[in-house]
């Protein structure tokens, strides 16, 4: 039997003047995509859900065969025994948990679908994904060991290191984590105190974290999930520090879980948000692993202790570039989800007359409340089809990279840290005020919104503080700057730096055209960064060293990467709306949608476009 739907959430869809199934499609990367996406929990949920006779589930079974047989190899004696084992369990809300039983409710969870992802043989890391998402809505106590420990050891493991570890974290052989950050640095990676110096007579690294501020601090995972770590330390041999390098350290004993000789490890405590995450601090007092434990990929110790550096030193930091991706793709589905929570509502929720003794209208019919709420879906669109775009320019880069060629890893730095910088602003601001439009509910745990804020608001500052990475890419674009001001050749993504002009066609009376938004969006960072840019030399004329030039001229340098993003963001979202091959009701929409993002935000940044004209 079918959910009965609220009339007026009926209605309200009834009126679409576009068929929602074409977005859906697009957004999740076409209809065999969205039938793996829906069919995946919604399988595992009928399994759990209902008592099932073999025969239910052989039906199925030879149902999914026709569907998505291409990669299921289910079992059902497997299937079954999932089912019953969790069905007694089943789901219980965290919300009214302590800390310590939501920890162990989503470990719970999390363990379940681990092994439910092996059991269906998902390969696709969307799909593993969505599944996880489903099952644990909250911060995933193995999300570290899903996301960086992984990518670190794909991206700086040898062959021999991947073909040795890897299954191990794929079968949950082992946990991992990735433990940087330290008590006293988290952002200034050159100030990491941990050390690993190599015993040329044992050919071993002997990790000590000397002082209290040397502590590892935050790691996820490293509270009570993980017994590895990829862990980062300054590396000293024959007397010399050779900067920060990764090495898997066994944290604690596979069998009894117990923290290993040397190893102080626990949980920082209660935090804002991210309650199911165990983030966690760890001490070393002289632990010892063997040489064949530093992720040698690029930079590598050799028997007799000599040190082989790598092409470039930052190939170190790939995993953080890696991940900064995952945020900002991230940062637009969780608005997303806030903002269909918060426009739902707004279609039920019926408060105050517009027309006295007219009756109580759906809040939506405030233009106020559209204000609120449409900008947010438009803001959501944009963000997860810039993180789309960004992506592709990621995976390209990397491509090259992978071969050696390492010309494009500046750019990438810069974007990936503009970009996460700007959308988990965007998000985070985003999120609450759909938070805000749902009134008292809103502010109810069960309303979902709260969660999806003190979970994922923590992206402005893990991996890289937001205002440090806006710095880190203005770095780029002070560079670019400069050789544009020599007339030298740039790289693609910044050659808007020689070629902007402002020639805007529309008026104010008519219908902006899309190009005109694009090229003022475009004029608008181009002048940004060329201010930020004459402030940093006004700095050096005045007799101040580069560096102390640098910060009198920070202010204006974070809102020059703010503008690249926001400018690379809407170039995105109208030149992907204008080619996703949309029927026209559609592709009108969304032209209309990027046009209302585009205006709203030279509405909020109406000094910035006042000023360049
Ligand atoms: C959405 C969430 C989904 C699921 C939840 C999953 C997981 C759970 C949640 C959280 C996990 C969180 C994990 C972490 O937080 S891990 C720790 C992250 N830490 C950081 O990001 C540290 C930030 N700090 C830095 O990266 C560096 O210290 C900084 C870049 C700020 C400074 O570097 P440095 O001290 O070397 O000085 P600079 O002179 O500024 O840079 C030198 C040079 O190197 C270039 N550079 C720097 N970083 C990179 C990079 N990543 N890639 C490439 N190049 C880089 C920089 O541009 C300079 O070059 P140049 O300008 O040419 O001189
Ligand atoms: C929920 C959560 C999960 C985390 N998970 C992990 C993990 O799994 N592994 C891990 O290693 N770490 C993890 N971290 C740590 C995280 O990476 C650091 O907190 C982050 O890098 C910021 O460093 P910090 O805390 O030292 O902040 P700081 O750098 O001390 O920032 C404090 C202030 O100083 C300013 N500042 C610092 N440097 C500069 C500069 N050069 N110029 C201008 N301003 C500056 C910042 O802008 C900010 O306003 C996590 C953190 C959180 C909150």
């Amino acid at each position: 039997m079918g959910k009965s739907v609220n009339p007026d959430l009926a209605k309200a869809r009834s009126q679409a003047t576009f068929d929602p199934a074409n977005l859906t499609n697009y957004l999740y990367g076409g209809p065999e995509k969205l039938r793996r996406k829906r069919y995946l929990p919604a399988f595992v949920f009928k399994e759990l859900c209902t008592e099932m006779s073999l025969t239910d589930l052989c039906l199925i079974f030879l149902g999914l065969l026709t569907h998505v047989s291409d990669y299921l190899g289910l079992t059902l004696s497997i299937e079954n025994m999932a089912a019953k084992e969790y069905k007694e369990e089943g789901f219980k809300s965290t919300d009214d948990m302590s800390r310590e039983e939501a920890y162990e409710e989503s470990m719970r969870r999390a363990v379940y679908t681990n092994k439910r992802v092996l059991q269906l043989n998902l390969q696709d890391q969307e799909e593993q994904y969505y599944f996880r998402e489903i099952f644990v809505p909250g911060a995933n106590p193995f999300a570290l060991h899903y996301v960086m420990f992984k990518d670190a050891i794909n991206t700086q493991g040898t062959e021999d290191q991947i073909q040795k570890w890897l299954p191990l974290a794929e079968t949950y052989a082992v946990t991992g984590t990735y433990a940087q950050t330290e008590l006293g640095h988290g952002t200034f990676l050159r100030g990491l105190e941990t050390t690993a110096e190599y015993d040329v007579q044992r050919e071993e690294f002997i990790l000590n974290t000397p002082t209290i501020t040397s502590s590892k601090f935050w790691p996820g995972a490293l509270g009570k999930t993980a017994n590895v770590a990829i862990l980062n330390a300054k590396l000293i041999t024959k007397g010399r520090n050779c900067g920060m390098q990764s090495f898997w350290v066994p944290l604690r004993h596979l069998e009894t879980h117990q923290p290993l000789p040397g190893i102080t490890v626990g949980d920082i405590g209660p935090k804002f948000g991210y309650h199911t995450s165990d983030n966690g601090f760890l001490q070393l007092n002289r632990v010892r692993i063997p040489r064949e434990n530093m992720l040698m990929r690029y930079s590598k110790v050799l028997q007799d202790g000599t040190f082989v550096p790598p092409e470039n030193d930052r190939l170190v930091y790939v995993p953080m570039t890696q991940f900064r991706f995952v945020v900002i793709g991230r940062s637009g589905w969780t608005l997303a989800k806030a903002v269909t929570v918060a426009t739902r509502y707004s279609a039920v929720r019926r408060q105050s007359e517009i027309t006295p003794g007219g009756g109580e209208v759906q809040i939506l019919d405030f233009q106020t409340q559209q204000h609120k709420l449409f900008t947010q879906i438009a803001s959501a669109y944009a963000m997860i089809i810039a993180a789309k775009a960004a992506k592709d320019l990621y995976d390209s880069a990397f491509s090259k990279m992978e071969k050696g060629n390492l010309e494009d890893l500046p750019m990438l730095h810069a974007l990936t840290s503009s970009m996460k910088a700007f959308n988990t602003w965007e998000m985070a601001t985003g999120v609450e005020q759909c938070r805000m439009a749902c009134g008292g509910h809103g502010y109810l745990l069960a309303s979902g919104i709260p969660q999806m804020y003190t979970d994922m608001v923590s992206a402005c500052t893990y991996e890289g503080e937001n205002t440090v990475m806006c710095l880190q890419a203005a770095r780029f674009l002070n560079k670019c700057q400069e050789a544009a001001n020599k007339g030298e050749r740039l790289p693609q993504l910044t050659r808007f730096l020689q070629t902007s002009r402002l020639n805007i066609s529309s008026s104010l009376d008519q219908d902006v055209d899309l190009n005109d938004i694009i090229a003022a969006y475009e004029f608008r960072a181009a002048t940004v960064i060329s201010e930020a840019n004459a402030r940093l030399n006004a700095g050096l004329a005045m007799g101040k060293s580069q560096s102390e030039a640098w910060n009198y001229a920070s202010q204006l340098l974070v809102k020059a990467a703010l503008a690249f993003s926001h400018w690379f963001t809407v170039r995105a979202l109208i030149e992907n709306m204008r080619g996703a091959g949309f029927d026209n009701s559609t592709e009108t929409l969304l032209l209309q949608l990027a046009k209302l993002y585009a205006l709203d935000g030279m509405l909020r940044y109406s000094g910035d476009f006042r000023k360049v004209g």
